[in-house]
């Protein structure tokens, strides 16, 4: 570990990486959510985000793809402020982003194929036949057949609404993919399922890839990047085989350990958050 810092190092070190976020902060009433977290990410990366409950891990997601605006800081995508938007570019910036939210986030009254193009059908891309098809194609591609397309969401398991999520996710091919918990709640077999299908579908478009989990395992084995966040801020980031045996205990510790992180953090100063 470097010097504590308040910015993270980019981790491909390129001079303009294709997502640069700088100093983003995001407040609720008095609870900062983000503290000056800066990352960045070139194309066709993965990063794993993990970290307690309460982390901002959720909020750095949702501040990503625009749910919320940022308080203060930068978010460039190929060197466009999206932060500082104007409300064109807003809408540019949502067609090159995908997001699959915590509980999915599926209208309970639609049908699967519209719940998977709703983007699309909204803005007018697509007319509904052919975002029934095009329905049809991403859900062959998260491993659901063409008649659970007509389907509602309470019709199917948690395991099948999060394909849908991630079908819906992927809908408009983005450039950069935000998945929030995607095998959360999943046997271990069906989260090796999700994780070999997020890896082919990211791998085929180049994808940039944000994933928020909570398993260790999944993050150090199929990530190229880690950011462990606490208390808003990042308390640690970098490649994945840069984890010391010390630091992979401490994060397996924060991982397992109570919402305030494991003893060793709770008594340091809040101020000296490492980076690597
Ligand atoms: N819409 C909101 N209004 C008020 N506070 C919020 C809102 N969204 C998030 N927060 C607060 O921001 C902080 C970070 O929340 P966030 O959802 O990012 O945590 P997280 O790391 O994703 O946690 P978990 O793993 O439990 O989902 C928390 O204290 C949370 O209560």
């Amino acid at each position: 570990m470097t010097l504590p810092n308040d910015t993270a190092q980019s981790p491909a070190n390129a001079t303009s990486p294709f997502l640069k976020i700088k100093d983003l902060v995001k407040k609720f009433g008095d609870t900062i959510a983000l503290d000056h977290v800066s990352l960045s990410l070139d194309r066709g990366q993965k990063m794993a985000v993990i970290g307690p409950s309460a982390a901002g891990k959720s909020v750095l997601l949702k501040c990503l793809a625009g749910v919320y605006r940022a308080d203060s800081g930068n978010v460039l995508i190929d060197g466009v402020n999206i932060a500082k938007s104007s409300d064109n570019n807003q809408e540019n910036w949502a067609d090159r982003i995908g997001m699959l939210f915590q509980q999915n986030a599926l209208f309970d009254s639609l049908p699967i194929w519209q719940n998977v193009c709703f983007q699309l059908i909204e803005n007018g891309t697509l007319g509904r036949k052919q975002a029934k098809d095009r329905a049809v194609e991403l859900l062959g591609l998260v491993g659901l057949d063409a008649d659970s397309a007509l389907l509602h969401p309470s019709d199917l398991s948690g395991g099948m609404q999060k394909r849908v999520g991630i079908a819906r996710a992927i809908a408009n091919s983005p450039e950069i993919l935000l998945l929030d918990n995607p095998t959360a709640g999943l046997d271990p077999v069906l989260s090796n399922h999700i994780e070999n299908m997020i890896d082919t579908i990211a791998r085929k478009q180049n994808t940039t890839v944000i994933t928020v989990t909570n398993d260790m395992e999944i993050a150090q084995k199929r990530y190229d990047f880690l950011t462990m966040m606490h208390e808003g801020k990042v308390y640690w980031h970098g490649k994945r085989d840069e984890i010391s045996a010390a630091q992979n205990d401490h994060l397996a510790q924060m991982l397992k350990g109570s919402a305030q992180g494991p003893i060793s953090m709770r008594t340091r100063n809040r101020g000296q958050h490492l980076v690597a």
